[in-house]
């Protein structure tokens, strides 16, 4: 066994060189077996992972699980073992302080280890429902490191923008009407948001940057809207996704939240040659809940573009360099997701899907319902289709409940199908089977370029949908 002095490297079995290791955190398999997400984990939650088949340890604060480094550690995974299930940080640095771990177990991400006093504490510590904010009702709660707000607003899908002017003043825009809060104390940002669309209810999680409990959440006032017409954001990081489509993440400017519905879209604005181009676009956050691109922040507005070769703007967003800026709108569009619907036909060709994967992401994640979802997906040759890979482990994850099917235009599938040309007779064949009994659970998208979206619509009234049944996408 290593002390903090003996050096005991191990061979490595083949394939478990620091090449494949590599390889394998970019095979977009989930290396933190928590989906991505970023947890908060207590010791006693972490004592749990102390098992080679399920290994989390803890180095400065950030929980890892090393399940999948087992074979790949050069110190052997018996030495590895040593840690797991514990703060590995001092036995870490006494061994290999240098060991540039980050780097290493940068998929490897479950979350921040977190004061063990937070998870002791009752659910709730203090609420108050007597606050009433122009015309809804607000309720808040705290524990000692968070506090969160509850909104009431009484009208389906809110508009809903935040802002951390200061570190203790924040200003909630619902609606077009806003409030600023000067809070007991300082908050980080970014906030968490959920909201519960059909029935306005918008959740605000703040983490205090000290611990504690607050007498009061602090005072409110009336301000100035903080919604404008553009907003101004950065571009922080770029990536291609197929030859011609990138994946471009933007910061809005100084800590803002601009909340946009799945289904709902943005206009983005550049000046091009001296001119203003704007353009729809449908924000794809947060559907891309893989690891592939690190961890994206709740404030983050995630675009998929696709470049054009005499689309202007389309040019323009795919050459931004990283500090560029774009204007953005607020959001747009009167898409609602169906309450009354509980099977999701989603049609999209090409960059169409770029509405469909934050209505996926809702269905698949609703706290409300349990929707189950048939994408057909259209394209010209497998190499277009736009996150493929994600798509499928989405379908297997949720075998029950997301069926995708391709279709693809100019080559044949991988399952060996003929190449099909798009038009009403290969969308009829492939259209999911209707339940008949029950025709008016269904609820259909589409969305693709002009032609594609009058024969899908066609096609669907001729099967006996109403235009209540049917939103497409223009
Ligand atoms: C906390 C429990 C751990 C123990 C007990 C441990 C133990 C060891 C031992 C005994 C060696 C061989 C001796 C040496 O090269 O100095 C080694 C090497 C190594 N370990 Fe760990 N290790 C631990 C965690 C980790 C973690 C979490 C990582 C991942 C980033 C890691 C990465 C490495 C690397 C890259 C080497 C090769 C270092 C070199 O060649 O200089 N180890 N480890």
């Amino acid at each position: 066994m290593a002390t903090g002095t003996t050096r005991n490297k191990v061979a490595l079995a083949p394939g478990h060189s620091l090449m494949d290791w590599i390889r394998l955190g970019n095979s977009g398999n989930d290396l933190t077996g928590v989906g991505g997400k970023l947890l908060s984990v207590s010791k006693s939650e972490l004592a749990k992972h102390n098992k080679r088949t399920d290994a989390w340890l803890a180095i400065r604060g950030t929980v890892y699980n090393v399940t999948q480094y087992m074979d790949f550690h050069p110190g052997g995974g018996d030495e590895l073992i040593r840690g797991i299930g514990t703060d590995a940080t001092k036995l870490f640095s006494e061994i290999h302080a240098w060991v540039n771990y980050e780097s290493i177990l940068q998929k490897c991400v479950v979350g921040r280890l977190v004061n063990e006093e937070l998870f002791k504490l009752p659910e709730v510590l203090k609420t108050s429902t007597d606050v009433s904010i122009n015309d809804f009702n607000m309720d808040w709660f705290q524990q000692l490191g968070f506090l969160c707000f509850v909104f009431y607003t009484k009208t389906p899908y809110p508009e809903v923008s935040i802002k951390l002017k200061r570190p203790n003043e924040i200003v909630f825009s619902l609606n077009g009407k806003a409030k600023c809060i000067t809070l007991h104390k300082p908050v980080n940002w970014p906030c968490i948001v959920k909201i519960v669309g059909d029935i306005g209810k918008v959740q605000v999680k703040l983490i205090k940057k000290v611990l504690g409990l607050w007498p009061t959440f602090g005072t409110v006032s009336i301000t100035n809207n903080i919604q404008v017409d553009y907003w101004k954001c950065e571009l922080i990081q770029s990536y291609d996704v197929t030859h011609n489509v990138k994946f471009l993440l933007f910061k809005y400017e100084q800590n803002l939240y601009n909340h946009v519905y799945p289904g709902r879209h943005v206009y983005v604005k550049a000046k091009i040659n001296g001119l203003d181009v704007s353009r729809p676009y449908t924000p794809v956050w947060p559907i891309v809940d893989t690891t592939e691109y690190g961890n994206i922040l709740e404030d983050t507005l995630c675009l998929l573009v696709k470049s054009y070769p005499k689309g202007k703007l389309s040019q323009h967003l795919c050459s931004l360099r990283q500090g560029d800026f774009i204007e953005v709108s607020r959001p747009q569009g009167s898409f609602e997701c169906w309450t009354s619907k509980t099977n999701l036909i989603l049609i999209a060709a090409g960059t169409g899907i770029t509405p469909m994967l934050p209505i996926i992401w809702n269905a698949l994640h609703s706290p409300i319902k349990k929707y189950n979802v048939s994408l057909l997906f259209c394209n010209k040759k497998e190499s277009n289709i736009i996150w493929k890979k994600y798509l499928d482990q989405k379908s297997a994850t949720y075998s029950s409940r997301l069926t995708v099917r391709y279709i693809l235009s100019k080559e044949e599938n991988h399952e060996g199908d003929n190449k099909e040309h798009i038009d009403e007779n290969v969308i009829s064949k492939n259209f999911p089977t209707l339940n008949e009994d029950s025709m008016d659970k269904y609820g259909i998208c589409i969305c693709g370029p002009p032609g594609f979206n009058k024969l899908c619509e066609k096609i669907i009234i001729q099967r006996g949908f109403k235009k209540d049944d049917y939103f497409i996408f223009g």
